[in-house]
């Protein structure tokens, strides 16, 4: 990638008007035969924190630089920022900040100097707010693009992308390659950019970071959209642990189960029924617990244990299911067996 397409941006404002919203319908692309995108539609809102979630050649740098401009998809629609960037991808660019995976930087250029380029190059470029970030990344900018070490050159590209104030902003895997305390700040960075009025698409391997900064979370499994999460709905999810008293079995506890609660809990047995000792039983939950909480007690459970549920359940249900290609079966995640549990707070992808 050249320097230039580090970062894009424009005299637009960081306004969260709608015209920071993305979409896609149905989009699909191909690499020769390889269908690496297969109709994919998505809506991001504009003052969205969304999160791209996938495991490696599941398809999100393919989704942004299509959403981008940068490759021409195959089929489908496109809208950021109301313009199809196959129609006007100059205007789409200079609408969105975008730091690429593997961002390249010149070299040649010490790191103030890269800094300098790209607030000149763009109208919005902002060459104080650079260094503010720079520093808050504890970067030493004096230094040559080409004797930095791999995490330097992140904070660098962080520094040249967070700086100007467009609309969207795109961070592909920003927190690679950086330590604990400096992900930390880009984290504060990303909600501060969505507290001024931004709407953010951000992609990363590291499921806290998205439970920590994003509202809303898509999960990509071999180009296909999998499950779209609202991460509100996911945060009142738990999962409950403990023994049940050696008199009571699992099956008198499961087929007496509140029907005011039937919805809201799936319970498994983890042990075999007829295995000797008291049995261990988890209890699933969504919506409001503490309602719950009284039947909870009435199971007189030991070694009790409430735990929230996160996005980590999540992921391991969309991705290590089966091993099937999903692209052979449309309709494999409505019949995933934890579906019915998840059915509340995620949302199949229709498509
Ligand atoms: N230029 C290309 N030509 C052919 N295949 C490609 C090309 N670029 C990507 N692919 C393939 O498309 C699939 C999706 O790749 P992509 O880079 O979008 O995945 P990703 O989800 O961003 O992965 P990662 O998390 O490893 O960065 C992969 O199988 C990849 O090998």
């Amino acid at each position: 990638m050249n320097s230039a397409a580090v970062l894009q941006d424009s005299g637009a404002s960081a306004s969260g008007t709608p015209s920071a919203g993305v979409r896609c319908h149905r989009l699909s692309k191909h690499y020769g035969d390889f269908l690496a995108l297969d109709q994919c539609s998505l809506e991001v809102h504009p003052g969205d924190i969304f999160g791209l979630l996938g495991p490696n050649g599941a398809g999100k740098t393919t989704l942004i630089r299509s959403l981008l401009g940068y490759l021409r998809r195959t089929s489908g629609e496109v809208n950021v920022c109301g313009i199809d960037p196959e129609v006007d991808s100059v205007e789409v660019r200079r609408r969105v900040s975008y730091l690429p995976g593997d961002a390249r930087l010149p070299r040649h250029l010490r790191g103030k100097g890269v800094l300098r380029f790209f607030a000149d190059l763009h109208p919005l470029g902002d060459l104080e707010r650079s260094l503010e970030i720079a520093d808050a990344l504890e970067l030493d900018t004096r230094r040559h693009v080409g004797m930095m070490s791999t995490g330097m050159r992140q904070k660098l590209a962080l520094a040249v992308v967070l700086a100007p104030q467009t609309p969207l902003l795109i961070l592909d895997e920003p927190t690679a390659n950086l330590d604990p305390s400096v992900r930390a700040t880009v984290l504060n960075f990303v909600v501060d950019a969505q507290r001024r009025g931004r709407t953010i698409i951000f992609s990363s391997h590291v499921l806290s970071e998205i439970e920590e900064t994003c509202n809303r979370v898509v999960f990509l499994r071999r180009g296909r959209l999998a499950r779209e999460l609202v991460m509100a709905e996911l945060f009142q999810r738990h999962r409950v642990w403990g023994d049940l008293p050696d008199e009571t079995s699992f099956s008198d506890v499961k087929h007496q189960v509140p029907p005011q609660f039937d919805h809201q809990v799936k319970l498994e047995c983890l042990q075999d029924e007829a295995g000797a000792g008291p049995q261990a039983i988890r209890i699933d939950t969504s919506g409001d617990l503490a309602p719950l909480l009284s039947w909870i007690d009435s199971l007189h459970l030991s070694r009790l244990r409430v735990e929230p549920l996160g996005l980590r359940a999540i992921y391991d249900s969309v991705h290590h299911q089966t091993q099937e290609d999903p692209r052979e079966d449309r309709t494999e995640m409505a019949t995933d067996s934890n579906d019915e549990h998840h059915r509340g707070n995620c949302r199949e992808v229709a498509r």
